[in-house]
């Protein structure tokens, strides 16, 4: 149990284009404060001294380089991408593009190794780089939200990442390539290029790796938008819808889109954190109070799926969910 600190903690937050880092090594106190300040200021940060293993990083960046090489046609054998596999800048069914490809899979083990026989000429090489990775940033998203419960002073420190740790988690894994960009001839009006357009990750909390290559900017506050540097040795963590209804409006799920005009290929790889599918997500009676009432109507997490995937990329599906003034004023 950790103690209130008498003086806030200001100095521990190194930002870099305003975007918070937090070193995990830190003693834990300290920690989880700077991560809560950073999930209500900007609901993004980047963590150093994270402990999860290089290796187990760079061999599924090899597996993904390695299918994202394949010739188109034996690509598309692992599509199409809803509900999971190979897509190509078609995202989600409602008409939204990307200069990307990607995979998506489901974190279920049975699934993975299932999904791999049509990825990869090595199924079981593939499926084993995804198991291990997939276990080393579930842990590290469930280490995170830990700190977040203790930061939050919830009595029930593992309140988050028991829904992620469920064996019926509904977690997502998105291996993403966005080409290089060719020479841009003088005459085009447009280099820039979006590679996923504007958005908030519907899920608790994403763990998102990428290479070396630029790309990812965050909204701030105040609309601000902002590159982040890419770190191909630390993690960026999102903070997802679900987890703004779980902290009653708190933290604010982050919007993000991803613009490319490099002329080397971007390659990232995020886990989204999601409960199962039959969880209920409702604020947390600790964060409710008669000065701060609920701002969410409780829904099981398929509810919020269905509709989340029923909209486009940019649209914001919380309002769907939202207690009105009125309703809030009879509930007292
Ligand atoms: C347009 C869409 C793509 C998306 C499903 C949706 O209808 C709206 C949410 C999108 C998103 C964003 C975060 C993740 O990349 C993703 C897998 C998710 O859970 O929600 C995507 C969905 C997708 O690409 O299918
Ligand atoms: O590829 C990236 O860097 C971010 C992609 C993203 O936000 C997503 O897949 O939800
Ligand atoms: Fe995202």
């Amino acid at each position: 149990m950790v103690v209130p600190s008498p003086t806030p903690i200001r100095t521990k937050t190194t930002k870099a284009l305003g975007i918070p880092t937090v070193d995990l090594s830190l003693d834990n106190s300290s920690v989880s404060q700077l991560i809560v300040r950073a999930c209500e200021e900007y609901g993004f940060f980047k963590v150093i001294n994270h402990g999860v293993n290089k290796e187990v990083v760079t061999r599924l960046e090899e597996e993904a380089a390695r299918f994202f090489g394949k010739p188109a046609a034996e690509k598309q054998q692992a599509g199409p991408a809803s509900p999971f596999g190979y897509g190509c800048k078609n995202i989600g069914c409602h008409g939204d593009t990307g200069e990307l490809e990607y995979l998506l899979l489901h974190t279920n083990l049975l699934s993975v190794s299932e999904r791999s026989k049509t990825i990869s000429n090595d199924p079981s090489g593939f499926s084993c780089a995804v198991s291990d990775y997939i276990r080393a940033v579930r842990q590290l998203a469930c280490e995170i939200l830990d700190l977040a419960a203790e930061g939050l002073w919830v009595p029930d420190k593992h309140v988050f990442s028991r829904l992620i740790r469920d064996v019926h988690s509904d977690s997502v894994l998105r291996l993403n390539h966005y080409p290089a960009v060719e020479e841009i001839a003088d005459w085009d009006p447009s280099p820039i290029r979006i590679g996923f357009g504007e958005h908030s990750d519907p899920q608790i909390l994403t763990i998102l790796r990428s290479n070396d290559v630029a790309g990812l900017q965050i909204c701030l506050h105040d609309g601000l938008w902002v590159p982040v540097p890419p770190d191909s040795t630390g993690f960026y963590v999102i903070v997802g819808d679900s987890f703004q209804v779980l902290t009653n409006g708190r933290f604010e799920s982050v919007r993000h889109r991803v613009l490319t005009n490099s002329s080397q290929p971007r390659m990232s790889m995020m886990y989204f954190g999601a409960p199962p599918l039959t969880a209920w997500i409702a604020p947390l009676s600790h964060m409710v109070s008669q000065q701060n009432p609920s701002l969410y109507k409780p829904f099981t997490w398929s509810e919020f799926k269905k509709a989340a995937y029923s909209l486009r990329l940019r649209d914001t599906r919380l309002d769907l969910f939202k207690i009105h003034a009125t309703e809030k004023s009879a509930s007292l």
